[in-house]
């Protein structure tokens, strides 16, 4: 298959032709079912911890098929459902045409107008992000839903207000002001479920411990746009929009709850 995406000729259902490993046994998005997790007191014994720190010069780029920051600083992860700690090393997003669809995991059943991935390695146990990308362990990523408001998320808007400037693909920027991408988090991290997973794109590595939060964050229609007004190629390309991988079944794995 020349090159993946979301389109008719070459989206989803067609992944597996080139990655078998799209018809795996832990395989990402999933739908998210609470009355089918299990609640695990193990998970809150030991805490989720983010420590994050503040990204200088914070590199926004637009890859074809999503919109993407690049982090350098040492943010990490640790606790929760993870043995040893995770380096955040890129955060993305997936999103809609339109409000009624977008996100990759679903609630219920329910889409939301848009995820937003942050993506950690395991930087206990290996060397770097490529090392890490196969192995069973080697990542962890957290899903936050984005939720329509009247108001526009502060922290996204440093990236939604110059978005324009990343509109053609491989076109890149630096966020002038220092970026943490701690704003981007709920409120409420202490309420998740947790899975055994994989990368929702290709190669669809079967290495991610999925962490999706309960509480979403809310942006605003006008944000929604500036997303939607990003293109996959040069000018005149399409707009990215459904670039997200519709669920898979979770199988025999367990759903785990950090909260009743
Ligand atoms: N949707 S995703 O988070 O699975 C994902 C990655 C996950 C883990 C490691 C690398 C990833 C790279 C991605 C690049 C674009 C879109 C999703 C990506
Ligand atoms: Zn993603």
């Amino acid at each position: 298959m020349a090159t993946w995406g979301y389109g008719n000729d070459n989206g989803p259902a067609t992944w597996v032709k080139s990655f078998p490993v799209a018809a795996g046994t832990r395989q990402s998005p999933i739908d998210i079912v609470p009355t089918a997790a299990k609640c695990d007191t193990k998970l809150t014994e030991n805490p989720l911890t983010v420590n994050y720190s503040p990204e200088p010069a914070m590199e926004l780029c637009n890859p074809g098929l999503s919109v993407k920051a690049n982090i350098k600083s040492k943010s990490v992860i640790k606790g929760g459902p993870l043995e040893g700690e995770y380096k955040l090393e890129q955060f993305h997003l997936h999103w809609g045409s339109a409000d009624k669809q977008g996100s990759e995991h679903t609630l219920n059943g329910k889409m939301f107008p848009a995820e937003l991935h942050l993506v950690h390695y395991n930087a206990t146990k290996y060397s770097s992000f490529g090392e890490a990308v196969d192995k069973p362990d080697g990542l962890a990523v957290f899903g936050i839903f984005l939720k329509i408001s009247d108001k526009p998320h502060q922290g996204l808007k440093s990236l939604t207000d110059v978005l324009s400037e990343v509109q053609y693909k491989d076109k890149s920027i630096n966020i002038k002001q220092e970026y943490n991408p701690v704003c981007l988090l709920p409120d409420n991290i202490n309420k998740y479920w947790t899975y055994l997973g994989s990368l929702t794109t290709p190669p669809l590595c079967e290495s991610v411990t999925w962490i999706v939060f309960e509480e979403p964050i809310e942006v605003s229609e006008d944000q929604m746009k500036a997303f939607r007004a990003l293109c996959c190629g040069e000018c005149g390309s399409a707009p990215i929009v459904d670039n997200y991988r519709p669920p898979l079944p979770l199988g025999n794995r367990q759903l785990r709850a950090s909260f009743q």
